[in-house]
């Protein structure tokens, strides 16, 4: 069964699951389109709700996200009712599926090989790959290949992902000419098993690609982009104008698209335009647009997505400390791929309103290198990360203030052998803190709250290392222990607010900070010894 077939059947009230009737509340459930009635408890907590789902829909807990009134209810120990949410209320489901499939193929007497492929890549592509694979026991040329379904010889243009919507699908490739070079007998005919996972997303759209070539957005004339970013930007149009199309990741809460190397065999970047964030109005999952302003998570506002992960890629400096405006060295010390703003005209993207490829149709976002990848680290126990790429991460994560690091924001590649980790998904960093928000009122705007937030969380880095604290003891104090319960940080800039006389500068408050913080650290650590 797929996800959008149970997706469309109503709950069932167990017997025997509300204990308490008068606890009990009905919400409904928005996913792939459907309404779904709930029946769930107040003081049931996130993890429980998710789990139900998991039992009763078949969805992964760790696939799943749930957004209340514009905020994702990203707390599993937290209840139902810390979030405000009561009877009646309508909460968004959004699935993270994987935009691949597992494709086997078989003889007629046993299994030969299996590989990925993605769903949105059409027949022609699967071909090549069938080629590629089949290298080591049979030489199989694309040319000589007929797949077929039912009977019907499939076009090289149908997507894989019709073939096997919602379902398994088996379809036949007939080799035309017997084999020329083998390892093994020639197979004049293999079976090829195609393993569907379930998929929540709609009908692929094919309509033409008016070419527009894909520009970066520049703001400072001065700056250079390294030859690495100047190779992706001439891929992914070059790309473009031979009817690539971009192809929208079925993962994520955002519209995130991969960008085509000319080949069609590869992707060569993602870019997240802007009015696509969550919460934006352009949003293709269906989420509604924000009341507020504020973006999914506190602190950050719809439509600075793509800033951030621009932002996240330069404030990555090299171990030879920041980039200069050439652009070199394009790695950075936790490894952000480089990425830029860019801006992109086509039918691809989501166009609610029509597209007519004129200048309102054209989407600003962030373009970020594609790193070519084995899954996420959701995929995967952390048994095997090295110890240094774990603490790459965590100290970008606490200077940026990351607030959206968890396993499937982070992909796993490898270096000769050794795994590597390469953190993405950085739309969420640098939130602007409620009570820094307060300062305000001294004159401080947006941007210089957000450095005040770097700067803060940097410090924080800095003396918590010196005085030996790990990486969890740096990172809890950044984190809320409750959704109501202010963390350690917040509480120490609070307290340096408190004692802030009008007309202080930033230096001044700042030191306050420091002080507090050399304090509250000493104290943490003696509790730790
Ligand atoms: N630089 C990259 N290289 C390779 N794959 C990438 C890259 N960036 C993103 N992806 C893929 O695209 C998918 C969607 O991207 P991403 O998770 O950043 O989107 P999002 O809408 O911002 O997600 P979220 O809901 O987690 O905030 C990811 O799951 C990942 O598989």
């Amino acid at each position: 069964m797929s996800a959008v077939d149970v997706a469309l059947s109503p709950f069932h009230i167990e017997s025997g699951y509300i204990h308490n009737r008068s606890e009990s509340i009905v919400i409904y459930l928005t996913v792939a389109g459907s309404v779904i009635p709930m029946c769930i408890l107040e003081s049931d907590s996130i993890a429980s709700v998710k789990l139900r789902i998991q039992t009763c829909k078949g969805f992964l807990v760790k696939k799943q996200k749930l957004v209340f009134e514009g905020k994702e209810l990203s707390r599993n120990n937290s209840l139902v009712k810390d979030y405000g949410v009561s009877s009646g209320d309508v909460l968004h489901l959004i699935l993270r599926v994987s935009n691949f499939l597992v494709v086997t193929v078989e003889s007629a007497f046993r299994k030969e090989f299996e590989f990925q492929v993605d769903r949105f890549r059409n027949v022609g592509y699967l071909k090549q790959k069938i080629a590629e694979q089949a290298k080591g026991f049979a030489f199989i040329n694309v040319e000589d290949q007929e797949i077929l379904c039912n009977g019907e010889k499939l076009d090289d243009q149908r997507l894989i992902d019709d073939i096997c919507k919602n379902r398994d699908a088996i379809v036949h490739l007939v080799v035309q000419k017997p084999a020329q070079i083998c390892s093994k007998p020639a197979k004049r005919d293999l079976e090829i098993y195609v393993d569907s996972h379930v998929n929540e997303e709609g009908i692929h759209k094919k309509s033409p690609n008016v070419g527009f070539p894909l520009q970066p957005v520049i703001i400072n004339p001065n700056l250079k982009f390294s030859p690495a970013i100047w190779s992706m930007l001439a891929s992914a149009t070059e790309g473009l104008k031979k009817w690539k199309n971009p192809i929208r990741s079925s993962e994520g809460t955002g519209g995130a698209y991969f960008m085509q190397h000319p080949s069609g065999n590869k992707y060569v970047a993602v870019f997240k335009p802007i009015d696509e964030e969550p919460m934006a109005v352009n949003n293709p999952r269906g989420l509604p647009p924000s009341t507020d302003g504020e973006g999914l998570k506190r602190g950050t506002k719809v439509g600075e997505g793509a800033l951030r992960e621009v932002a996240a890629y330069i404030l990555d400096h090299p171990r030879t400390g920041p980039r200069s405006i050439d652009g070199e060295p394009e790695t950075g010390f936790a490894g952000v791929p480089p990425t830029i703003m860019a801006k992109c005209l086509n039918s691809e993207f989501n166009h609610p309103h029509g597209y007519d490829g004129g200048p309102e149709n054209i989407k600003v976002g962030s373009l970020q290198m594609f790193v070519k990848n084995y899954g996420s680290c959701e995929d995967m126990g952390p048994r095997d990360f090295p110890v240094e790429e774990v603490h790459k991460i965590t100290v970008f994560d606490i200077r940026t203030a990351n607030a959206d690091r968890h396993a499937g924001n982070i992909l796993m590649s490898r270096e000769g052998g050794r795994i590597v980790l390469i953190p993405i998904d950085h739309g969420y960093c640098l939130p602007e803190n409620k009570d820094i928000d307060l300062l305000s009122s001294f004159g401080w705007d947006l941007s210089s709250e957000c450095a005040l937030t770097l700067r803060i969380s940097t410090m924080l880095l800095k003396k918590g290392a010196s005085k030996g604290l790990s990486p969890f003891a740096i990172g809890s104090i950044m984190c809320r222990e409750t959704l109501n319960k202010e963390s350690v940080i917040e509480r120490m800039v609070q307290k340096a607010y408190d004692s802030l006389l009008p007309g202080m500068s930033e230096a001044v408050f700042l030191e306050t900070v420091s002080k507090i913080m050399d304090s509250e650290l000493d104290n943490i650590s003696l509790r730790l010894v």
